[in-house]
């Protein structure tokens, strides 16, 4: 009999020595080159964008280099199919398409144990980063589904950031861990599943996942002491409490909250190089107050307030909309984490309708952050366009069904004058006699600069400085060809390119701040580091 960490030793995680095959085992004609274009046909020649990823899955196991390649090759068609918006489904539909493990899972019955489980991961040494969840939030399209949350099943959306950290910014694949922590589920339908894969049991109580968490932690730190943690996709609650807990004892971060404000406040930025106003003069309002909206409203609030605004100025930019309405101090209910931004200049009946509440605040730039699809309808979008010359509108939320307005939408109620960004991958668009492409404002950006650097400065804690550095490294990072082209992101095939700037600027970060842990690298001029850091990233062969 097999045990589980012998399935586990199948995924060959740790480096292997590449010797040519055998004569006599290929066919006489292959070669690895002419693969990748057999490997792109046949990812081309499956019906659905699910079979292509289970395709795709596959091929990681069998041939990591060639995966890698194709990834590299192909960016703007592999990355909506490993990540959003396929993952989505990939996630509902992960205990049917289950072939074989591909990371650890951690239950709540493990309490009291943790750290023995840990060390079955094979390439234990070689763990340099891990993407924790806890299956509870992604996508969102469950709760709207009425499915409750995906338990065991948020398993992808780990592999899936992981992957990108690999193709982005060249981690070594065998120091990528992806963890799901399972606390059970609420999700009757995957409870009565005979062939869901998670523990057949409601999620645990706040005391048992709390001291559960406890736990968790330490034992990584013991087990993986070399080991960055990223956070995702917990629900709400958990992920501000869990990174305000450990951000100061551990390397980790909150990549819905950090990774998002970043990718946000760099879109932000760059949006405004193309607009009347500078940064800092946007009214923005946020259209959903979860993780990432208050997550991104917290960015931005640090963000002015270092550029020299006072708190209270910096507040006073700041609308925030939850699924009550405006948040004002008179209002009834609402979360503590969300009170910093409560308005204290409204006073009266709830402000529920959004075309009303843009009306009122008379916003530059509206963020959609809510899961709510259609909801920048085109009296929204027109109504902004009609108040302010370059309307910024970013629907964010993923996948692409929750976006809350489409590109086409958004160009065409606006004129033409949106400056455009959505959390999953729009096509181009042929409006008033040209071509206009859409941004993706997505964390994919931030999180694997963030992380290399992170790992090779041997980061401490991820600080807010480095975070930022992140965003601004992200912003100034458009060429002069996308600048023209009046692209608020760069384009996505120059990811690893961009990860490097931006480790770059990661690893000054954590040496001002102190948090470094590699001081041979405050030796290096800022080229030199550069060099260092591309030296370092991992290429398919
Ligand atoms: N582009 C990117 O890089 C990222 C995108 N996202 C996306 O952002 C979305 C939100 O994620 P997250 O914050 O984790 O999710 P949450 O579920 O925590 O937050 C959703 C928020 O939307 C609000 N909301 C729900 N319905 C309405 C409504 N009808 N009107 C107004 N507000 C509403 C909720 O209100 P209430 O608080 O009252 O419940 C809540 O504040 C997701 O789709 C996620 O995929 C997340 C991270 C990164
Ligand atoms: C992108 C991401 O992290 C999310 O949608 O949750
Ligand atoms: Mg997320």
């Amino acid at each position: 009999m097999t045990s589980a960490a012998d399935g586990i030793q199948k995924l060959k995680l740790e480096p292997q020595p590449k010797q040519p095959p055998a004569e006599g085992l290929l066919p006489p004609a292959f070669s690895r080159d002419i693969h990748l274009q057999r490997a792109l046909l046949q990812l081309r020649s499956k019906a659905s964008d699910i079979e292509k990823y289970i395709y795709l899955s596959q091929l990681k196991d069998t041939d990591e280099d060639i995966f890698y390649k194709l990834c590299l090759a192909n960016m703007n068609e592999i990355t909506p199919l490993i990540y959003t918006p396929t993952v989505g489904d990939a996630c509902l539909q992960y205990s049917r398409n289950f072939r074989r493990p591909e990371g650890l899972f951690i239950s709540i019955r493990d309490k009291g144990r943790i750290g023995t489980i840990l060390r079955n991961w094979p390439a234990i040494d070689e763990a340099r980063i891990s993407v924790v969840t806890d299956g509870k939030s992604f996508p969102p399209r469950s709760r709207i589904l009425g499915l409750g949350d995906l338990g065991l099943n948020g398993m992808p959306i780990a592999i899936g950031k992981l992957s990108l950290y690999v193709a982005g910014a060249g981690i070594r694949p065998s120091s990528t861990l992806p963890i799901t922590l399972d606390l059970g589920t609420n999700n009757q339908t995957f409870l009565n599943d005979p062939l869901y894969l998670g523990l057949r049991q409601e999620r645990a109580p706040e005391g048992e996942y709390d001291e559960f968490m406890e736990e968790f932690m330490t034992e990584m730190s013991r087990v993986y002491p070399k080991l960055l943690v990223q956070f995702e996709d917990f629900s709400t609650n958990h992920a501000f409490s869990f990174l305000s807990r450990f951000r100061h004892r551990f390397p980790l971060f909150n990549d819905d909250i950090q990774g998002t404000g970043a990718v946000v406040l760099a879109g932000l930025v760059s949006a405004a190089r193309l607009s009347p106003l500078q940064p800092h003069e946007h009214r923005i309002l946020f259209y959903g107050a979860g993780s990432a909206g208050i997550g991104v409203a917290n960015q931005l609030l640090s963000f002015f307030t270092l550029n020299g605004m006072t708190k209270e100025e910096a507040r006073s930019h700041i609308w925030i909309v939850d699924s009550k309405g405006l948040i004002y101090d008179d209002r009834d209910h609402v979360a503590e984490y969300k009170k910093v931004f409560s308005r204290n200049d409204y006073s009266g009946p709830p402000m529920t309708d959004l075309l009303d509440i843009v009306e009122y605040v008379r916003p530059t730039a509206l963020m959609g952050l809510s899961t709510v699809k259609g909801a920048f309808t085109e009296a929204v979008i027109r109504r902004m366009a009609s108040q302010t010359p370059r309307p910024i509108i970013f629907p964010l939320s993923n996948p692409s069904q929750l976006s809350e307005c489409t590109f086409s939408e958004a160009l065409r109620a606006s004129g033409g004058s949106v400056l455009f960004a959505s959390g999953s991958p729009f096509p181009e668009e042929n409006f008033a006699g040209r071509t206009w492409e859409p941004g993706q404002g997505n964390n994919m950006y931030i999180f694997p600069g963030l992380g290399l650097g992170s790992i090779l400065c041997r980061a401490s804690s991820v600080t807010d400085s480095m975070v930022e550095a992140t965003a601004i490294g992200l912003a100034n990072s458009l060429s002069s060809d996308e600048r023209a082209l009046e692209l608020v992101y760069p384009r996505l095939q120059r990811i690893r390119e961009i990860s490097a700037h931006i480790a770059v600027r990661v690893i000054r970060a954590a040496q001002a701040a102190d948090v470094d842990r590699s001081s041979e690298l405050r030796k290096l001029s800022d080229e030199e580091l550069l060099g260092f850091v591309q030296e370092k990233m991992w290429t398919p062969q």
